[in-house]
This record gives C-alpha cells, sequence and structure tokens, in this order.
C-alpha cells in the first residue's frame, strides 16, 4: 500500500508510528479528520500478519470513527490505533503507559477508549500517563466498559430496522441468527431474549456459545453454518468483512443488524444487498452506543444523559432508510451522506475566524 497516496484518497490529516523498545510497543495511530472536535476512537490490539495490514486497519478503522461521530451527532472527529501483538500474552503495564505518553503529546488531538483486544484495565494503565483516555473504570468518575452500551444501542438500532423490513419493530417471535457472541453481543442476546426473539448463536470460542445457550435458550451452529441459518434477522457481531462475494448468496434474512465494524467487504456489496431488497443497516451508525457513552465523559459522565443520546440510534438508523428511499441509494450510502454532509456544513460554519489565547499579543506587553 503506498501510505500516502491512500491518505490523500480519503483525506487523512496524519498518521503516527509509535515504537517503545523497552515493552515492545508498535503502535499505529490514525487520525482521518478533525473537523468536528478532536478524533476519538478506541485501541485495537491484535496479530497482524504484516505491518502494512496493521497500518492498514487502523487508517480504515480511523474513517470509520470520522462517519460513526459524525452520524451520531457527536462532535468529534475520527481516529482509532492498532497495536501490534497478541493481547492474551504480549501486553504489559508498560506498554501501555508507554503508549500513554504518545497520546499525550498529541495534546487532544487523538482521545483513546477499549476496541477489541483492550480492556477497562489497559485504559487505567493509559490514563496513568494522560487525560485523553475515556473509558476507565467507573472508580475514576468514568463510564467504564463501553460494551453493554454498544450492545443496547445495537438492539435499538435493530429494532429500527425491523420497522424498516418487517412493518413492525417488534422483535417477538423472529429468529435472529448472531455470529460472534462475546462482550457486545452477549448484552444484545440478553435484549432480544428478554423480548422473547429466538437466537441462533455461533462463535470460535466455545465458552462464549455455553453461556448464550445456557442463559438465553440459544441455538448453537457452527462457525461457517451461520449464514445458511434460516432466519428474520442476521446479526455479525464479530470482526469485519463477513458480508461478501461468498457469504450474501448463502444468507436467508431480510434485515442485516449488528455490531461488528466494517460489515461490508466493499461498499459494492451494500448495493448487492440494496438490489436483492436485504435490509443492511450501516455498521458505524447502528454500533455508534458505546462511543457516545463514553463521549459524555467529555462533560462530565452522566449515565442518564447518555443513555438518551443512545436512544437516539432508533432514530439515525430511521433516518438512513429514509435518505436510502428517498435517493433511491444503498443504505451504507445513505449512511455516508448523511455524515458527510454534517462534517460540511461544520466545516462550512467554523470557517469564521475565532480568536483564542494564541492570538493575543500578551508578550508584548
Ligand atoms: N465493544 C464495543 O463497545 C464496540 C463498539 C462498536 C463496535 N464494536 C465492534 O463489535 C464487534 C464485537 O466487539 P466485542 O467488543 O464484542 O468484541 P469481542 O472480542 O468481545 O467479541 C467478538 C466475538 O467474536 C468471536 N469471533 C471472532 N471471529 C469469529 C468467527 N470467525 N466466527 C464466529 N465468531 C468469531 C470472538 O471469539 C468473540 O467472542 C467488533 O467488530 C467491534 O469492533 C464493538
Ligand atoms: C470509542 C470506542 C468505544 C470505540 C468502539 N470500539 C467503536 O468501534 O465504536
Amino acid at each position: 500500500m503506498e501510505f500516502f497516496s491512500y491518505m490523500e484518497k480519503y483525506d487523512y490529516e496524519q498518521l503516527i508510528f509509535c515504537q517503545d523498545k523497552t515493552s515492545g510497543l508498535k503502535a499505529v495511530i490514525a487520525i482521518h479528520d478533525t473537523t468536528l472536535g478532536p478524533a476519538l476512537g478506541g485501541t485495537r490490539m491484535w496479530t497482524y500478519e504484516t505491518e502494512e495490514a496493521a497500518v492498514e486497519d487502523a487508517l480504515r478503522l480511523a474513517r470509520g470513527m470520522t462517519y460513526k461521530n459524525a452520524a451520531a451527532g457527536l462532535n468529534l472527529g475520527g481516529g482509532k490505533t492498532v497495536i501490534i501483538g497478541d493481547p492474551k500474552t504480549e501486553k504489559n503495564e508498560e506498554m501501555f503507559r508507554a503508549f500513554g505518553r504518545y497520546i499525550q503529546g498529541l495534546h487532544g488531538r487523538y482521545i483513546t477508549a477499549e476496541d477489541v483486544g483492550t480492556t477497562v484495565q489497559d485504559m487505567d494503565t493509559i490514563y496513568q500517563e494522560t487525560n485523553f483516555v475515556t473509558g476507565i473504570s467507573p472508580a475514576f468518575g468514568s463510564s467504564g466498559n463501553p460494551s453493554p452500551v454498544t450492545g443496547y444501542g445495537v438492539y435499538r438500532g435493530m429494532k429500527a430496522a425491523a420497522k424498516e423490513g418487517f412493518g413492525t419493530d417488534s422483535l417477538e417471535g423472529k429468529t435472529i441468527a448472531i455470529q460472534g457472541v462475546g462482550n457486545v453481543a452477549y448484552h444484545l442476546c440478553s435484549y432480544l431474549h428478554e423480548e422473547g426473539a429466538s437466537l441462533v448463536v455461533t462463535d470460535i470460542n466455545k465458552e462464549a456459545v455455553k453461556r448464550a445457550v445456557d442463559e438465553f435458550g440459544a441455538k448453537a451452529v457452527e462457525p461457517d453454518d451461520i449464514y445458511d441459518v434460516d432466519c428474520d434477522i442476521y446479526a455479525p457481531c464479530a470482526l469485519g468483512a463477513t458480508i461478501n462475494d461468498e457469504t450474501i448468496p448463502r444468507l436467508k434474512a431480510k434485515v442485516i443488524a449488528g455490531a461488528a465494524n466494517n460489515q461490508l467487504k466493499d461498499a459494492s456489496h451494500g448495493e448487492v444487498l440494496h438490489e436483492k431488497g436485504i435490509v443492511y443497516t450501516p455498521d458505524y451508525v447502528i454500533n455508534a452506543g458505546g462511543v457516545i457513552n463514553v463521549a459524555d465523559e467529555l462533560n462530565g459522565y452522566n449515565k442518564e444523559r447518555a443513555m438518551k443520546k443512545v436512544e437516539t440510534i432508533y432514530d439515525n438508523v430511521s433516518q438512513v432508510f429514509e435518505i436510502s428511499r428517498r435517493d433511491n441509494i444503498p443504505a451504507n450510502l445513505a449512511a455516508d451522506r448523511l455524515a458527510e454532509e454534517r462534517i460540511e456544513r461544520m466545516r462550512h460554519s467554523r470557517s469564521q475566524f475565532l480568536q483564542d489565547e494564541k492570538h493575543i499579543l500578551k508578550h508584548r506587553l
């Protein structure tokens, strides 16, 4: 990948490589766009096959956060970090402290939080070095683990998608196939079970499957069989790119609504779903609950206020479908339009000069 060409193509602001020999830290921070405010996005720790794959992932995920934050109505830009390494065996305290110092060096242009492979404890360690971290322990007056709130937001967004697909937002009696029952999907399952949906789940982690079967009466299938399940709704809640040329012909669902980031292998798969009449709920609109929750920390965390904002995911999803129908475009492009239009409007409205301390010639006094 030609990094500068890619950055120019999608108008990225900054790419930062962080290396710390003592702790083994190898991290890439990507800042996509800060028109709306500081870039807020989580830190992913993952074993990438190549360094290039890690940079590519950081860039892609950072841009996704720009769109997610814009569509959620947050005054935040988009950024993301990936740390190269196995989260199960390669973490140490010095690593996250070194990383915290790199974040501090950005003076608030980037604020981090949890993502796949990182935990509240890791955020607490980063907090030893910088204030530009969210999702730290509630003991510090913070919002803690964002996953339960993301799960609730996905549940609300799924109801809006059901309304679009079935004419009612009730999920009672619906069969929902869930790929990956980790942190977010566990909470999603509890809401769906409570509403009376039938769940079919899969995961490469047998413990996670057992928990869903035992607690929610879910039926378990093998990971590759999830695409063939006879269901009303398919919920991708594991990793990205699972909606692709191989899987779309196998899907039986009328509605797709899940937590995973970057669900479509590429934008053309949104077009294919649109043509097939499948209601696709854009990932970054439906899974914004976690970022909405951690973003509230910027105002001094208030759970009630944060949850009120998370409720708006239902309306945001409905608005995307409205744009999709109005402009006869696939839902993924309708979501992009919603986010891009907001960024452009704000870019214009913020172009007016506003004096701050740096413009006062006080050193001459
Ligand atoms: N945690 C959040 O608040 C949040 C917010 C927004 C988006 N997301 C996205 O939602 C997704 C899930 O996040 P999470 O925090 O629950 O992560 P997680 O790691 O807790 O859960 C993911 C689960 O998927 C399983 N999995 C991985 N590959 C699989 C495969 N091929 N088939 C079946 N199962 C597989 C894993 O074993 C794991 O149990 C991710 O894509 C994440 O980026 C999470
Ligand atoms: C800021 C976070 C809570 C980010 C979250 N992992 C997401 O992808 O939305």
